[in-house]
C-alpha cells in the first residue's frame, strides 16, 4: 500500500519514516518539496504520489512565536488540512496535540472530551481537527521529542551544558512522548485501519522540572552531560511566555492501547532510547 509522508524533515515525519513497516511503499515530501499553504503544490503533490493514505506530520509548532503569526499557523495547522482533505480522497491521517484541551480537567483527557484551547497554536489545531472526515485517522500526543529534533529535550541537554542553573516551571503537568513510539503506534492504527480520533502517550506523568531532572539524571549516567547544573521549581507566572499553556494536558490512551492490545511504555524508559540515540549521533 503506497502512503505519503508528509513533513518528513521533523521529528514526527523523521519517525515515520524511521520505523515504517516493510508492508507499506513509503513516499515523502518535506517542506522544501511542498509548501503545504499551497493547495495547487498539495494538488500537485498528491497527484504524483498516488496514495493510498496520507500521513501529515507537518505543522507549525513554534507555540510561542504563534501568538504574533496567526496567519501563518493557521495556514499550515488549518487551512493545510483543509487542502489535504481537498486533494486526496483517500484516507488522512492527522497529528493533534494535548494543547487543543484547557487543561482544567482532573482526569486524562478522553478522545471526545470538549476542546478549549488556550493558545494559537492549540486553537488553529483544533480548527484543523474540524476539516477531518469520519474516515480519517486523527492521533492526538503530548510533548513530543526525538533525537536529533528540535524539542524540550535539547534545549535542556544544552542550557544544562551552557547554565550555572535551569529554571523549570513544576505546575505544568503532562507526559513526555518519544516520536518513535508515536510513529510506530501511528503505524499501528493504519494497519488496523482505524479512523476517528485516538490519543497516544508515553506511561507515566510528569512536570517539565520531573522532565527536567530525569534529562539530566539520565544524560549525567550515560556520559552524554558531563556537569550537573543545579534544576530549580518555578511557577509558571515566573516564567512568562507569549502563549498561555494547559495546567494539565495528560491524555487517555487506553482505546488506543485495548485496540493495539499493545501496553504502555513509561516516559522516563523512552527518553533513555532517545537519548542513546541522542549520543550516537554524537
Ligand atoms: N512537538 C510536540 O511536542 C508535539 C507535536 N504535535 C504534533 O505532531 C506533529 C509533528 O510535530 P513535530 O514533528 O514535533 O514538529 P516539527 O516542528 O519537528 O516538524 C514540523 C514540520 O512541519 C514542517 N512545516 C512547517 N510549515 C510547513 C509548510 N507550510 N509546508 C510544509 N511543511 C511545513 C516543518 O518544516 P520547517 O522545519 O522547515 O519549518 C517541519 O519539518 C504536528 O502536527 C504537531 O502539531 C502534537 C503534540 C506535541
Ligand atoms: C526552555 C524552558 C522552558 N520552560 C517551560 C516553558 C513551557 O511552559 C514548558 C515547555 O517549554 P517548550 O517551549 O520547550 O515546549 P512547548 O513548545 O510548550 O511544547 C509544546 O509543543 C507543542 C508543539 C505541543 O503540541 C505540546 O504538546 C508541547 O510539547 O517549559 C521552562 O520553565 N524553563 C526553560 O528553560
Amino acid at each position: 500500500m503506497k502512503v505519503l509522508v508528509i513533513g518528513s524533515g521533523g521529528q514526527v515525519g523523521c519517525a515515520l519514516l524511521a520505523t515504517a513497516p516493510s508492508a507499506f511503499t513509503i513516499t515523502h515530501a518535506s517542506r522544501a518539496e511542498c509548501d503545504l499553504a499551497d493547495a495547487d503544490a498539495v494538488r500537485a503533490l498528491i497527484g504524483d504520489a498516488s496514495p493510498a493514505i496520507v500521513i501529515n506530520a507537518a505543522a507549525y509548532t513554534a507555540v510561542d512565536a504563534a501568538e504574533s503569526d496567526e496567519e501563518a499557523a493557521r495556514a499550515v495547522n488549518a487551512e493545510a488540512v483543509a487542502n489535504l482533505v481537498g486533494a486526496h480522497a483517500g484516507k488522512l491521517v492527522q497529528i493533534g496535540t494535548d494543547f487543543v484541551f484547557d487543561g482544567s480537567a482532573n482526569r486524562p483527557y478522553q478522545p471526545d472530551d470538549e476542546r478549549a484551547p488556550l493558545s494559537v497554536y492549540g486553537a488553529t489545531k483544533a480548527a484543523g481537527e474540524d476539516h477531518l472526515r469520519p474516515t480519517d485517522l486523527l492521533v492526538r500526543t503530548s510533548w513530543v521529542y526525538g533525537a536529533g529534533g528540535r524539542n524540550f529535550v535539547t534545549t535542556m541537554l544544552r542550557l544544562m551544558r551552557e547554565k550555572d542553573e535551569v529554571r523549570v516551571v513544576s505546575d505544568q503537568i503532562g507526559s513526555p512522548t518519544w516520536a518513535n513510539g508515536l510513529a510506530s503506534t501511528i503505524w499501528k492504527l493504519v494497519g488496523k485501519e482505524a479512523a476517528g480520533t485516538f490519543h497516544h502517550s508515553d506511561a507515566g506523568v510528569a512536570s517539565w522540572y520531573d522532565f527536567a531532572v530525569a534529562i539530566q539524571e539520565e544524560a549525567r549516567a550515560m556520559g552524554l552531560l558531563d556537569r550537573s547544573a543545579p534544576i530549580i521549581p518555578i511557577r509558571t507566572t515566573n516564567y512568562p511566555t507569549a502563549a498561555r499553556r494547559p495546567p494539565f494536558s495528560v491524555l487517555d490512551s487506553s482505546a488506543t492501547r485495548a485496540l493495539l492490545q499493545d501496553g504502555y511504555t513509561h516516559w522516563r524508559l523512552n527518553l533513555w532510547h532517545m537519548l542513546r540515540e541522542e549520543k550516537a549521533l554524537g
